[in-house]
């Protein structure tokens, strides 16, 4: 099965950020792609939670899933939204990935469990939960014949999310990001690698890339991974574009049969440092 990743740099306002990815989306589509992933906040990449509130709109009714929806239908393709900002009723937002099948009807969607609250030395403070809702549900969807997990950004942090997904049969891990550039740097290609090696599953990452209106700069470095850990396909830059990659079952079971980490995993207590060592070693020197 061919799937891509669109590598984008979504500016404040949706509708540019809708015609782009549909170029986008439109080429991988030609390119022979079955299933497609835009990167996180793919509509609307907002500049502070004034510019969120004007542009994300409720779940119900939202004219941005419809024209995606749209897509996905015209296309004939499994169509996977990163994720974009919704409205919810109290005021906040949700960071919600939404996969969308060669039908346009809505398949899944996924909450963002991880908010990225962090200080980053000498940058500055993200505080996603001030704005954003935090989900509190893992997602699997049948992709036939994979099953995919879904999964935000931050969460690749989190690789107990990972092992829960696999455990649950997804073999397919997909990370829409906009990650900071000086986390990219340091962090993002080993966590996705580890991800793909822990769990023995494909990860397909699609990121925000290159200095956005909104003031923002990410990353990029778009990439898909497989079960092995080897990058079998990736975007060296942080601009716009498409990165795409065949993948199979049978590496899946390859690399689960000659590590079979998923299935050797036990349960374990934990005990907190004993004196018991220097015991041992009085006794040893006595
Ligand atoms: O808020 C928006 O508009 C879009 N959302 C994001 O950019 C999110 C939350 S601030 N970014 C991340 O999770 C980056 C994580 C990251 O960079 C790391 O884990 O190192």
């Amino acid at each position: 099965m061919r799937i891509a990743a669109v590598q984008m740099r979504s500016g404040t306002r949706a509708q540019p950020n809708i015609d782009a990815l549909t170029g986008l989306v439109t080429h991988a589509s030609e390119a022979g792609a079955r299933y497609v992933l835009t990167p996180e906040v793919s509509l609307v990449f907002a500049k502070d939670s004034t510019g969120l509130a004007r542009e994300a709109k409720p779940f119900e009714g939202n004219e941005g899933i419809a024209s995606l929806s749209r897509l996905a239908a015209k296309l004939g393709i499994h169509l996977h939204l990163g994720s974009l900002a919704v409205a919810l009723e109290d005021g906040k937002f949700a960071n919600r990935s939404v996969l969308f099948g060669p039908d346009g009807q809505i398949l899944a969607h996924y909450d963002k469990i991880h908010l990225f609250d962090a200080m980053l030395t000498g940058l500055k403070a993200y505080r996603e939960s001030d704005s954003y809702r935090a989900g509190d549900a893992a997602v699997t969807v049948p992709l036939d014949p994979f099953t995919l997990g879904m999964s935000i950004c931050y969460d690749v942090r989190f690789g107990a999310l990972y092992n829960v997904l696999a455990g649950a049969g997804a073999n397919l891990m997909a990370v829409p990001a906009a990650f900071t550039v000086p986390t990219g740097q340091a962090h993002w290609e080993v966590l996705l690698r580890a991800r793909a090696i822990e769990t023995g599953a494909y990860v397909i990452a699609a990121a925000q890339g290159g200095q956005h209106e909104s003031g923002r700069a990410t990353y990029g470095h778009s990439m898909i991974i497989d079960p092995w850990g080897r990058v079998v396909a990736e975007r060296a830059d942080d601009r716009e574009g498409v990165v795409l990659a065949d993948i199979d079952l049978a590496e899946v079971d390859e690399a689960r049969r000659r590590i079979p980490a998923l299935a050797n995993a036990r349960p374990f207590g934990l005990k907190r440092g004993s004196a018991d060592g220097a015991r041992i070693l009085r006794k040893g020197l006595a």
